[in-house]
């Protein structure tokens, strides 16, 4: 499973399957510690057992059915304060590669992949640091492919909007390409190009909406700062938020 390597440069060159993992973030984690792991290795499964979301939440996922693999990226090119361009490749990669075969898939801040109301796709990025520096990101990214029934009624599954079934190699490669084509604008120092982007695939962009911090507001997204903080105009003025401080209602 997971053998064929992708048509890219690096990314998905080396595949390690395990069939069998708690969490695919968690394999890559301890391969680094033991030794140097090149760029754009994956490390995938077909059975993840405890996998992890953001906010300590639990990525769950039926086996067989779904991508749920970790990505091994080293951006020594970037500073920490620049680290949001990281979310923004790899969600525009996966959104792009999604709007390839369906158009109406969108980045939810900061790197959520919804279709319409629901979820798609989830991405939990990881700095590993040594000598506080990052040495590497570990980008765990799971995509509901052909998963047809979910305990939570906000997510679904490409299956589910196009009602196909796919192949999952064949999806992992095309997803590496999608992904390289972001990564290598972004190391080629493209910021604006990729900001507009993402801009244009937000979801919720310039609609107005419910969202909660200390107290319910009504609001709506203008933008992105420069370090990824999400801007929400309101009555009150403009907020910018971090992750974890803003939640969005209907
Ligand atoms: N396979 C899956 N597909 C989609 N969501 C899943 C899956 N497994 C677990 N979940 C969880 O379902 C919930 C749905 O996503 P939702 O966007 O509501 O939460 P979130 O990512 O915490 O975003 P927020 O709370 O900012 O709206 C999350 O807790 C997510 O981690
Ligand atoms: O909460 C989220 O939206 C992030 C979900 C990230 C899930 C992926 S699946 C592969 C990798 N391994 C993990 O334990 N989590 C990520």
């Amino acid at each position: 499973m997971y053998k064929i390597p992708a048509k890219t440069l690096f990314l998905g060159k080396k595949v390690i399957f395990l069939p069998t993992c708690h969490s695919t973030n968690d394999e890559a984690a301890h391969l680094l510690e033991k030794h140097p792991v090149m760029e754009g290795t994956i490390v995938i499964t077909n059975n993840q057992t405890a996998g992890k979301g953001q906010r300590g939440n639990a990525w769950l996922t039926e086996p067989g059915k779904n991508l749920t693999f970790t990505l091994v990226l080293k951006p020594n090119f970037l500073s920490i304060v620049q680290q949001f361009n990281l979310n923004i490749v790899i969600s525009l990669g996966i959104v792009d590669y999604l709007n390839s075969i369906r158009k109406g898939f969108q980045v939810k801040w900061p790197n959520d992949i919804y279709y319409k109301e629901q979820k798609i796709c989830g991405v939990l990025i990881q700095n590993v640091l040594k000598s506080n520096r990052i040495e590497y990101t570990i980008v765990g990214i799971g995509l509901n492919v052909n998963q047809l029934k979910f305990p939570e009624e906000k997510a679904v599954s490409l299956a589910q909007v196009t009602g196909e079934i796919y192949d999952l190699q064949m999806a992992l490669n095309s997803l590496c390409e999608y992904l390289e084509k972001q990564y290598m604008q972004l190391k080629r120092g493209e910021l604006d190009a990729l900001r507009n982007e993402y801009l244009n695939n937000m979801y919720r962009f310039g609609e107005d909406h419910l969202y909660k911090d200390k107290e319910v507001f009504q609001g709506r997204i203008t933008g992105i700062s420069e370090h990824g903080l999400l801007e929400i105009e309101t009555y009150k003025g403009l907020r910018k938020y971090n992750f974890k401080e803003v939640e969005f209602l209907s």
